[in-house]
């Protein structure tokens, strides 16, 4: 019986980048987010910058939010795809999110978004885009619970999928329930800790960085009673953006692998019958053949 040993999301941890001043620990920060997102997509950040304290408080209130009527949380609408209430689907029963528009988020969230989107664009050598890579991005936060199954099996929290915007950004509470899929097909589980947020590559940042980034599938299983709460920050491009990978992005070794596209064109065939069915919905909409 050989010891296999259980897949694991790379760590890294932002606690000592007190400022850009410490360039060594700045570059060294980098490559090991550079060599996550190239091989998993996603990574296991420690983040210290947010007051535990806070954070329950912030984890109760979500409970609040949740125990709401669900005739109260349908108010919550929006014209775009799941900015607003999102609940009761049959395939997810146990889950529910709520989205928050150009939320006036808490700035040190974003902080380490952008931190991580600027040691991205350096270690791929398109410093140069930066003020146009952030420029042409907003926010959305998304709060999401799932139900505890309340039985001994494990259900679907959440279907499996890949994230469709630039950087996603998750704390959670600490029920387990994150599975991501390394690209030889192994799930990993993540083990939530109070000052841990998961990194995940999306979409349009693989697509702008031509397949150089990778874009996990993951997904939700849930067991037990409890519940999970969820926090998401979520970098997007802005409407009308056209996202289109830069020229040192592109070589004979990496050919061109997506059309200039718009987030929201897209989003418009991904939330159709058939780009919900569609595994590599990108790919269909807009990969060049
Ligand atoms: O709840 C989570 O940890 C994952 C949520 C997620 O994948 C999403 O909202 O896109
Ligand atoms: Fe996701």
């Amino acid at each position: 019986m050989g010891s296999e040993t259980i897949p694991m999301l790379p760590i890294i941890d932002f606690t000592n980048l007190k400022s850009e001043g410490n360039i060594n620990e700045w570059e060294a920060v980098k490559s090991q987010v550079h060599k996550a997102v190239v091989e998993y997509g996603c990574f296991e950040a420690k983040f210290d910058k947010i007051p535990l304290d806070l954070c329950k408080d912030i984890f109760a209130s979500l409970q609040e939010l949740f125990d709401l009527p669900l005739q109260t949380k349908v108010l919550n609408v929006s014209k775009k795809p799941y900015h607003g209430y999102v609940g009761q689907y049959p395939i997810v029963p146990l889950y529910e999110s709520i989205g928050i528009d150009d939320a006036n988020v808490y700035d040190k969230v974003s902080e380490l978004d952008q931190i991580i989107r600027k040691m991205i664009l350096e270690s791929l050598g398109v410093e140069k885009y930066l003020e146009e890579h952030m420029n042409s991005s907003k926010y959305l936060l998304r709060v999401m619970k799932y139900k505890g199954p309340q039985t001994s099996e494990t259900k679907l929290g959440l279907n499996s999928h890949t994230d469709k915007n630039i950087v996603t950004i998750l704390h959670q509470n600490q029920v387990e329930g994150l599975e991501v899929l390394t690209k030889d097909g192994k799930w990993i589980s993540y083990k939530p800790s109070p000052n841990s947020f998961v990194a995940m590559i999306g979409d349009s940042l693989h697509a702008w960085s031509n397949g150089r980034l990778h874009s996990p599938f993951h997904r939700v299983m849930m067991s037990g009673n409890e519940a999970r709460y969820c926090i998401g920050l979520f970098s997007i491009p802005k409407e009308g953006y056209i996202i289109k990978a830069p020229m040192e992005m592109v070589d004979e070794e990496h050919p061109q692998l997506f059309k200039p596209y718009d987030h929201f064109d897209f989003l418009n065939y991904y939330y159709t019958k058939e780009g919900q069915a569609d595994q590599f919905a990108l790919t269909t909409f807009c990969g060049v053949n």
